[in-house]
């Protein structure tokens, strides 16, 4: 499991551990670690650290020290280092260790920046860190702008200046970093979107904080975990046992969702799925999904399942529809007292009536930004820019699971920490993925998971299968950190295909 905290939980955390040791020590640990890291970057681009130029942005906390004393070990061993310092003050004994070190500090003025920015092999990034509020002042905003040119490696330091550490929000100027070296612990906004697109590639120094952390805010879920939690079937297991699913998906306008969502549960390892719907949709999954029992829904009727026979956990929602009949199979199956995934149309009947949710078994509810957004009647960019926030509220508000789809998929629960998913690539974002990833969840809910985990699970099988499905078997398993995922050498994928990825995925664990 990655665990990561807000900005006050790890200064709580620095405070306590720093009441026991000497003055600096800590901040001699995250520049040690700093500058190790940065050593290879230097050795990579000139052959070696001797002769290469460094550039330090450097704010006025204890950011900006960080990567002065940073500085001071580069420029130690042969670097030429430059500090611009854009801030009314500098941390005075790090500009010292610079100073002595034979770096070179400057005042910040727009032309010498840009050319000293333009001619370095490194930019360290220290104008802020756990300690910023709001979007980047002046004159950060402008160094963060000419970074964006920079020829050389940009490498923040400790978080991307510009992101919230504690929210991933971005409200403004942003440094956009090849790499992050964080001190002590990973912060929320390296691993939540949009602040986790700023990031690169995160490497974590340890600074002896773990024992001063208290309960993560959010958790990423590694495949070893995974591999834990999923349900797995036992010699005397039948397809009881292993978990039936019911799926009430799909219309004769939208009939193809319903094959993507039984696709996910088929290859997500259901015992049995058992899906209900109009004639289309059943027409459709019968002669795709063979192994899908099959009932065709009476128009009309007061209570339109009574015919499905017994399951541990229904799936509503994908193309079903927002009319009459539909918001009758939603009713009656919200009325039960089992495990139920709510996803797409089933959200819209929901949003309309909220009372629905009432009800006595759990809830999981899988929106994208836009259907949070008629949930908790929020405007949609605000829930893009504060993705925690309001995961977190939508489940404390609508007493539910919630799984927020998106370039980061959240997972919250009351109570227990937001859980990101580190899987997926950009080719995800297509069309009836979603119906795939509802399929299985249902699966893992039918399986015996509970919301939070089959949520969680889910999120990150699909994520990965579509990778693998993007880059081929042979180069898609492993590497499922943030920030590593990326279209680079994939193909296309369209939705069926993360289907049928699926028992790789479960293979690469
Ligand atoms: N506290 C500790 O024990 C340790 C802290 N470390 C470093 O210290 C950092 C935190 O230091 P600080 O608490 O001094 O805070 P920061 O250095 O992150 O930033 C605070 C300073 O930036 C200014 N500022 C805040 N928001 C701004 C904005 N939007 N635009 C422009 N200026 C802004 C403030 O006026 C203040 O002077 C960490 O991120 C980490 O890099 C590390 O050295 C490890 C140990
Ligand atoms: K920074």
């Amino acid at each position: 499991m990655r665990t990561a905290y807000t900005s006050d939980q790890i200064r709580a955390a620095e405070l306590a551990l720093m009441a026991r040791l000497p003055e600096g020590t800590l901040m001699g640990r995250a520049a040690a670690g700093l500058a190790a890291a940065c050593a290879p970057v230097l050795a990579e681009r000139r052959g070696r650290v001797y002769g290469s130029r460094v550039v330090l942005l450097v704010g006025s906390g204890d950011n900006g020290g960080d990567a002065l004393y940073a500085g001071a070990r580069l420029a130690r061993r042969g670097a030429r280092v430059d500090a611009i310092l854009a801030g009314s003050r500098a941390h005075q004994e790090g500009l010292a260790a610079l100073r002595a070190a034979g770096g070179r500090a400057v005042e910040f003025a727009p032309g010498p920046a840009r050319e000293l920015i333009g001619a370095a092999d490194l930019v360290l990034d220290g104008l802020v860190g756990i300690g910023s509020t709001g979007a980047l002042r002046e004159p950060y905003g402008t160094l963060a702008g000419f970074t964006a040119d920079a020829p050389g490696v940009v490498i923040a330091v400790d978080v991307p200046s510009g992101v919230d550490a504690s929210s991933g929000r971005v409200d403004g100027p942003v440094v956009r970093a090849q790499a992050t070296v964080t001190f002590g612990a990973y912060k929320n906004g390296l691993l939540v979107d949009p602040g986790a697109s700023f990031c690169g590639a995160v490497e974590l120094v340890d600074i002896g904080l773990g024992p001063y952390l208290p309960d993560p805010d959010v958790a990423a879920l590694t495949g070893d975990d995974v591999a834990d939690l999923l349900p797995k079937p036992a010699p005397e297991s039948d397809k009881y046992r292993r978990g039936v699913i019911g799926i009430a998906a799909g219309s004769d306008t939208f009939a193809g969702a319903a094959v993507l969502a039984a696709g996910g549960a088929v290859r997500a390892g259901a015992g049995m799925v058992r899906f209900a719907s109009f004639e289309e949709p059943v027409r459709l999954v019968r002669a795709r999904w063979p192994e899908a029992v099959t009932t065709v829904l009476t128009p009309g009727a007061e209570r339109p399942l009574d015919d499905v026979g017994r399951v541990q956990a229904w799936v509503v929602g994908p193309g079903l529809g927002t009319g009459r009949e539909a918001h009758a199979i939603v009713r009656e199956i919200l009325a039960t007292d089992l495990p139920v995934l709510v996803d797409a149309d089933g959200l819209t009947h929901v949003a309309a009536d909220r009372s629905l949710l009432r009800r006595s078994g759990p809830t999981l509810l899988t929106p994208h930004a836009g259907e949070l957004a008629r949930l908790l009647d929020v405007p949609r960019e605000r829930i893009e820019a504060r993705r925690i926030e309001h995961a977190r509220r939508a489940a404390a508000e609508l007493g539910a699971t919630v799984l927020l789809k998106g370039s980061t998929t959240l997972v919250a629960e009351e109570d227990r920490p937001v859980r990101v998913n580190s899987t997926g690539t950009p080719w995800l974002a297509t069309g009836g993925t979603g119906d795939v990833l509802s399929g299985i969840a249902g699966a893992l809910l039918a399986g015996g998971l509970n919301c939070y985990d089959a949520a969680s699970c889910a999120a990150y099988l699909h994520g990965l299968a579509a990778r693998i499905a993007a880059a081929g078997p042979d180069r898609a398993a492993g590497g499922s950190g943030p920030g590593d995922s990326g279209p680079g050498g994939e193909a296309p994928i369209a939705a069926l295909d993360v289907a049928e990825a699926l028992p790789e995925a479960v293979r690469a664990l």
